[in-house]
């Protein structure tokens, strides 16, 4: 049985003062819930504060990106062991933005995710199409893609103990998410591909959706079998907003 996890992230928002309060109010708010593994990742530079105030809540410090060097002349980076020794658990990589903004390729994503493992840390790997490859059918075929590229080098056993996050670029940050049943289909599909080479690899694989995760949809997102919780933007930037999709995620998988 999967465990939802439900994972806020803050993209390039924060400040000293946020991190207090938001970090505040959300664990009043989820002090009590249990079934939904929970988790954000703010900015770099408020990793450390965010782990501090985090102290003793169940709520897990994740980070937006990691490179792909241990240590070096590599001005700007951080390495998976520094993300391990201030407490993440959970890295992002792969999300859209880095693959449009800093011209991430498929290949060194698997890097990063080999990384990753290699020091015990949860890649969350985002794949998704952008709304053309929709309009022109090939979803799947993005999607097989981005998974091939750690597929092919790290092989199926890697994935134990993931996550992917499926986001169609279409629906970040735009209002328009995608229905249940279009998710649904494409997660299904995401843990098919995998369960080709590893079925029991693809039963125990998180599978997020995310782009425009909200109060309002994402009770019945969480209905849908394959969907395994949420990668949240800006609904995870408002802590009523963020319990919401929480509570839902731990709801739904307990019914
Ligand atoms: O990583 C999160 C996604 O990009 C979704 O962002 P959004 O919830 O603001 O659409």
């Amino acid at each position: 049985m999967r465990h939802p996890l439900v994972m806020g992230n803050w993209k390039l928002n924060g400040s000293k003062h946020m991190v207090n309060e938001l970090i505040a109010a959300l664990r009043n708010e989820l002090s009590s819930v249990v079934g939904c593994d929970v988790a954000i990742a703010p900015p770099v530079a408020y990793l450390d504060l965010a782990k501090h105030h985090l102290g003793g809540s169940r709520i897990a410090l994740g980070a937006q990106n990691v490179d792909t060097h241990l240590s070096g002349a590599f001005t700007g980076e951080v390495s998976a062991e520094m993300l391990k020794d201030i407490g993440a658990k959970y890295i992002i990589i792969g999300h859209s933005e880095r693959r449009t903004y800093h011209k991430e390729s498929d290949e060194v994503i698997a890097e990063k995710f080999a990384v990753l493992k290699e020091a015990g840390l949860i890649p969350v790997l985002c794949i998704g199409e952008s709304e053309a490859e929709n309009e022109a059918g090939q979803t799947e075929a993005v999607c097989a893609r981005q998974i091939d590229a750690v597929l092919n080098s790290l092989g199926a056993k890697a994935f134990e103990n993931t996550v992917i996050a499926y986001e169609p670029i279409w629906a970040i940050g735009t209002g328009k998410s995608a229905t249940p049943a279009q998710a649904q289909a494409v997660h299904k599909y995401i843990r098919g591909h995998i369960a080709k080479h590893d079925a029991a690899i693809a039963e125990q694989v998180i599978i997020q959706y995310g782009g425009s995760v909200n109060a309002g949809n994402a009770a019945e997102l969480f209905t849908q079998p394959d969907i395994d919780g949420a990668l949240v933007g800006g609904a995870s930037l408002k802590a009523d907003a963020f319990a919401v999709i929480v509570k839902a995620a731990a709801q739904a998988k307990q019914d």
